[in-house]
């Protein structure tokens, strides 16, 4: 008899959409029936805080932590994971085996009045939770107001027709494994918005030991998106990835080249250091860790008040 292969995800519609994906990519490659693979949604901590900006409850893996303990347990056999939401380091006996193809990996500009950032007026509202997007746009535009904005797509437009707000953003990833991608109403050049790290990718995680797992999600890795999110997440490994930290990153390929761009800014805007490198693809993750570094030692240990 085949084996019921369970997926652990968010109860979200981004992360359930988000399973669905995997869920068909899974049947897809094995050939396998409907009912040979399950989703399971599982509620974690940050969803069920609704009220505050995520960085004020600090601490990792907020999206995570229930799900991992899930898998630990065996209740799913792989958990499907928003790569940008999850912490750098996974717990021992847990292992990232696939990495599906990048969506879109840029933010989305979204207003019922205005083109663009630099098209809002001044000192207008801008609501966004994400501590990123609050400090890019500070950098940028330190005329507007920033106010924190959460809740799901339907929730954000609502807000913006009632005009707490001129303009939000959202990745425009989600937008499009949504269905929605009319929502937004321009992309950002990574020049305008330098987006999160791993933004757009989707990673599957399973227990180390589960071999059988590990096979049948193997087909499912995209060797170039695996190759930029590592380079990446060096970069933020290497940055202690604090949730109080405003960081950006984006690497590409150029032939057998990761070209990685890599920013952080303090959360009001006043300073931003970025960096620029490339090198040998099979080298992203180290490569990645060294700009950290360098951007650390740059920055000098005051850029880090914030965090106290
Ligand atoms: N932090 C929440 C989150 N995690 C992943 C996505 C979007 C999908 C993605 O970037 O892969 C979002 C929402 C957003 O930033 O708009």
């Amino acid at each position: 008899m085949q084996r019921i292969i369970r997926l652990g995800t968010r109860a979200s519609p981004l992360a359930l959409a988000q399973a669905e994906e995997t869920r068909d990519r899974l049947r897809a490659a094995h050939d396998l029936p409907p009912e040979a693979v399950e989703i399971v949604p599982i509620k974690t901590t940050g969803d069920q805080v609704l009220d505050r900006a995520l960085s004020e409850i600090g601490g990792k893996g907020l999206f995570t932590k229930e799900i991992e303990e899930a898998l630990f347990d065996g209740r799913i056999d792989i958990a499907v994971h928003s790569m940008k939401d999850l912490p750098t380091r996974l717990p021992e006996g847990l292992t990232l085996a696939a990495v599906l193809p990048r969506e879109d990996v840029r933010d989305a500009f979204i207003s019922p009045t205005a083109r663009s950032l630099a098209d809002l007026p001044q000192g207008a509202i801008v609501g966004t939770a994400s501590l990123r997007r609050q400090a890019q746009v500070r950098r940028r535009r330190p005329d507007l107001q920033v106010i924190t904005f959460r809740g799901n797509v339907q929730t954000r437009l609502r807000k913006l027709e009632e005009g707490q707000a001129a303009a939000t953003f959202l990745a425009m990833a989600g937008l499009n494994r949504l269905g929605r991608p009319d929502v937004a109403t321009r992309a950002m050049a990574a020049e305008e918005m330098l987006p999160a790290v791993a933004q757009g990718a989707i990673g599957l995680e399973i227990r180390a030991d589960d071999d059988t797992t590990r096979l049948a999600v193997a087909p499912l890795d995209d060797p170039d998106t695996a190759d930029c999110v590592a380079t990446e997440r060096g970069f933020l490994d290497a940055l202690d990835g604090s949730c109080r930290t405003p960081i950006a990153g984006l690497a590409r390929l150029d032939g057998g080249d990761v070209v990685f761009q890599g920013e952080i800014l303090r959360p009001d805007g006043s300073e931003a250091h970025s960096i620029a490198t490339r090198g040998p693809r099979a080298d992203g993750a180290r490569l990645g860790y060294e700009a950290g570094q360098l951007l650390r030692s740059r920055a000098g240990p005051g850029f880090f008040d914030h965090l106290g």
